[in-house]
């Protein structure tokens, strides 16, 4: 299990992360949703210890990263720009790895056969693709054979069937009770392979709910309608998909209807609206109004010289 708690961290004047408090559960696949720069990445290093919390603290099994006696068995992560030596093989990189955490030579092995990395073990993994490289650093987040794992972005540079291998693979370790955290920025994605969202957008958590329910919740507009003639209005509304209550004298909550066309129905026929108000945007929505700014901001990054920290 992890356990984050007013989780914060800021770099000089950039607010990363900024107080985020949720829990990852054993035994189902929490996906960790926010488009570039939401603070996932800042998220993952808080909680691997690689980054320091400005604010707030987060566990692993019930203790921070550092307080483990033997971390690779507790937690495995995948994280971007993994610093694996480019001359060394996969087989070795692993079996160093093992060396320095008393693991024992045939888990090597079995990660090997594990990810699917199989002949390309013994090459060298300057030579590796992208997704190559990706399957080594989920061997070597699974190298401890660890009760949580964290995987950021796993499915980046994967080709369709290496990502339906990490879909299947993370299915199959929350399965097995694992507490399972990974990243992406994209809803397609993790809709398919997610039991549970927690969704960030510049550095706060602006849902943490089952798929399901997110699922169900999506792109079903609801407004609230205040007008002076309701059963009038209600009778000009009603159509296959819409849903019209009456909750309260003169007030109409209308389902499956976006406000402009209901105000262009009443304009239509002369009826008075005097409120119409969006109750909730969908997470869909939500969440694209959050991937705009980061086009935008994407673009400036581009235009301007790009910051050091920048990983893409
Ligand atoms: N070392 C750093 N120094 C300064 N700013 C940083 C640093 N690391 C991250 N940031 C900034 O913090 C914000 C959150 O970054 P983070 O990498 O955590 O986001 P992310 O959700 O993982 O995005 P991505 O999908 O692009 O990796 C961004 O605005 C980023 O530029």
């Amino acid at each position: 299990m992890i356990q984050a708690q007013d989780l914060a961290k800021a770099y000089g004047a950039k607010t990363a992360v900024d107080g985020v408090t949720f829990t990852v559960q054993p035994g189902r696949v929490t996906g960790f949703l926010g488009p570039n720069g939401a603070g996932k990445s800042t998220t993952m290093r808080m909680i691997m210890g690689l980054d320091a919390p400005t604010r707030g603290t987060v566990t692993v099994n019930g203790a921070p990263y550092a307080q483990h006696r033997a971390p690779l068995r507790e937690i495995g992560a995948l994280l971007e720009a993994r610093a694996v030596h480019p001359g060394r093989s996969a087989y070795h990189h692993l079996r160093a790895l093992a060396a320095t955490h008393a693991i024992p030579t045939r888990r090597v092995d079995e990660v090997i056969e594990l990810t699917g990395l199989g002949a390309a073990a013994r090459k060298k993994v300057r030579g590796f693709s992208l997704g190559m490289g990706q399957r080594l650093g989920i061997a070597a987040a699974l190298l401890g054979d660890p009760q949580v794992v964290v995987l950021d972005e796993p499915v980046n540079g994967l080709d369709p069937e290496g990502v339906l291998w990490v879909r299947n693979l993370v299915r199959h370790l929350a399965a097995e009770g694992r507490t399972v955290f990974l990243s992406s920025h994209l809803m397609s994605e993790m809709a398919q392979t997610a039991d549970h969202l927690i969704v960030i957008g510049r550095g706060r958590i602006i849902a943490d709910a089952p798929i399901q329910e997110i699922l169900d919740g999506q792109g079903r507009a609801r407004t609230r309608v205040r007008t002076d003639r309701p059963a009038e209005l209600a009778a000009l509304l009603a159509r296959d998909g819409v849903a019209v209550q009456s909750p309260d004298h003169e007030l109409l909550e209308v389902t499956g209807l976006e406000p402009r066309e209901i105000a262009r129905t009443a304009l239509g026929a002369g009826v008075l609206v005097y409120e119409l108000t969006p109750l909730r945007a969908s997470l869909e929505e939500a969440y694209l109004e959050l991937t705009k700014d980061d086009v935008e901001y994407q673009s400036q990054a581009h235009a301007a010289p790009a910051p050091s920290s920048a990983e893409e």
